[in-house]
């Protein structure tokens, strides 16, 4: 295989930001690359072989976080809110689904997003879609809506600010699993999910306090993996933290330790295969509604031509009406070629629909709806549902309708905060986990 990390230069780039100014990219990615890497090829290689557990059936992914992270974050509450999130679901897919689950955050460089339309009109002025905060502003001026490649330098910085607190806090004590009631401090009295929760975190605390009766050490508990992960869009960016490993004299992508390719970009012939196919990290592709089964093996002979355990993971997402009809055929295929994937599931992207008064938003029956589907589907061809990928945060926004407090249409202004796809909330998303450990236990 070709190492030579540029030939995407020559290939359609989808999606990619209209610079202005040649000059201003020159200088922003020389700048990046004289950075040090975001995350350590060896970490990139750990969380390989834990994928490859999923893919094999032995593990579940839990892979959640902002639809797009923003540059504008004050403080550490709002990442320690959707760090608990996530930590409490892993909690409850561990206990109730009996299943390791590995941890992937979808932050610390999820800051670019791929738009359906070029540009957003709004009465009657139309300006360059808002492409996420390490292109544009999303603010509505044409001066705000110009990409600016400092914003890739902005993008590392924050990425790297990101990374250092998650690594705090979940190796400093505050992921300790003797913590698990402690999470849910907040959250116990007003909501039934909480006390759902409560009532499991109680039968875990029992079970620690036996394991120490007996003498086992509980310290491995103290610290846990999230590792982080984005969409790998941005090409300039990605191409210039694609760095060597000392170790092997592989390229690995040092972005994110997980990257994954996009529905709309993910082209065979296209520039963002190309890059992706050449670094060694683990990396996951979108399949959407119209992702032949020839799609799903084209791509696994791309990108995955050693069938390496671990490299590849599908995550689908069909929509709730579709999921039944078209995943069984590309889990079929792939299954009868050979090769081991994960399949995971992203039950909000094929779910998405606009009210009337103008909110994207999805319904939570529709996300469970398509997890359902896709737990049927699997069972039905005795494979594995390796995971599902959600758009989630720890903070109580009004963004998806539906979950255990009802949320409807005219709720939705109420705190309607993100910056592109509606969330799950931290009831919505907790509510989920519980209906997907029950899921896996009657799968298995
Ligand atoms: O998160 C995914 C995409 O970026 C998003 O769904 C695109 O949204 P749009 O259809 O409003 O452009
Ligand atoms: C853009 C995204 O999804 P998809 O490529 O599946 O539309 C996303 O997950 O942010």
């Amino acid at each position: 295989m070709s190492t030579d990390l540029d030939t995407w230069r020559e290939l359609p780039a989808l999606q990619q930001p209209d610079y202005p100014d040649a000059a201003a990219l020159a200088a922003a990615v020389a700048e990046l690359q004289s950075l040090p890497p975001l995350v350590f090829a060896g970490e990139c290689d750990q969380l390989k072989e834990r994928l490859a557990a999923v893919a094999r059936g032995e593990a579940f992914l839990l892979q959640g976080g902002d639809c797009a992270e923003s540059f504008d974050v004050r403080g550490a509450d709002a990442l320690r809110a959707k760090l608990k999130t996530l930590l409490q679901m892993a909690v409850v897919l561990t206990y109730a689904g009996s299943v390791p689950v590995v941890k992937i955050g979808r932050f610390a460089g999820q800051y670019a997003k791929p738009r359906s339309s070029p540009v957003e009109k709004r009465n009657g002025v139309e300006l360059p879609s808002y492409r996420g905060d390490a292109v544009n502003s999303i603010e509505f001026t044409a001066e705000a809506r110009i990409p600016d490649p400092q914003r890739l330098v902005k993008m590392y910085n924050a990425s790297a600010a990101t990374l250092n607190l998650v690594r705090a806090f979940t190796k400093g004590g505050y992921a300790d699993l003797r913590q698990v009631h402690a999470w849910n401090q907040d959250f116990v009295a007003d909501s039934p999910v909480g006390q759902r929760y409560e009532a499991l975190a109680a039968e875990i605390d029992r079970a620690l306090d036996f394991m120490r009766a007996c003498g086992v050490d509980t310290d491995a508990l103290s610290s846990v993996d999230i590792y982080s992960s984005h969409e790998a869009l941005l090409l300039e960016y990605e191409r210039a933290l694609t760095r060597i490993d000392s170790r092997t004299g592989q390229p690995y992508g040092v972005s994110g330790h997980f990257l994954w390719i996009g529905e709309r970009t993910r082209n065979l012939d296209g520039a963002h295969i190309d890059l992706l196919r050449k670094i060694r990290n683990p990396i996951g592709v979108k399949l959407g509604p119209n992702a032949t089964a020839d799609d799903a093996l084209a791509l696994i002979d791309a990108l995955d031509p050693e069938r390496e355990p671990g490299r590849l993971t599908f995550i689908t997402r069909m929509g709730t009406g579709k999921v039944r009809e078209n995943l069984p055929r590309l889990v079929d295929k792939v299954t009868a070629s050979g090769a081991v994937v994960g399949w995971v599931c992203d039950p909000m992207h094929g779910n998405t629909y606009e009210t009337a008064n103008g909110y994207k938003t999805r319904k939570f029956t529709d996300v469970l709806d398509e997890v359902r589907g896709f737990f049927e589907v699997h069972r039905s061809l005795g494979t594995h549902p390796g995971g599902i990928h959600m758009e989630l945060t720890g903070d109580d926004v009004t963004e998806c309708t539906g979950g255990g407090h009802v949320i409807d249409e005219a709720d939705l202004h109420q705190r309607y905060e993100t910056a592109c796809d509606p969330r799950l909330n931290r009831t919505q998303s907790l509510d989920l986990a519980f209906e997907v450990a029950r899921m896996y236990r009657e799968n298995h």
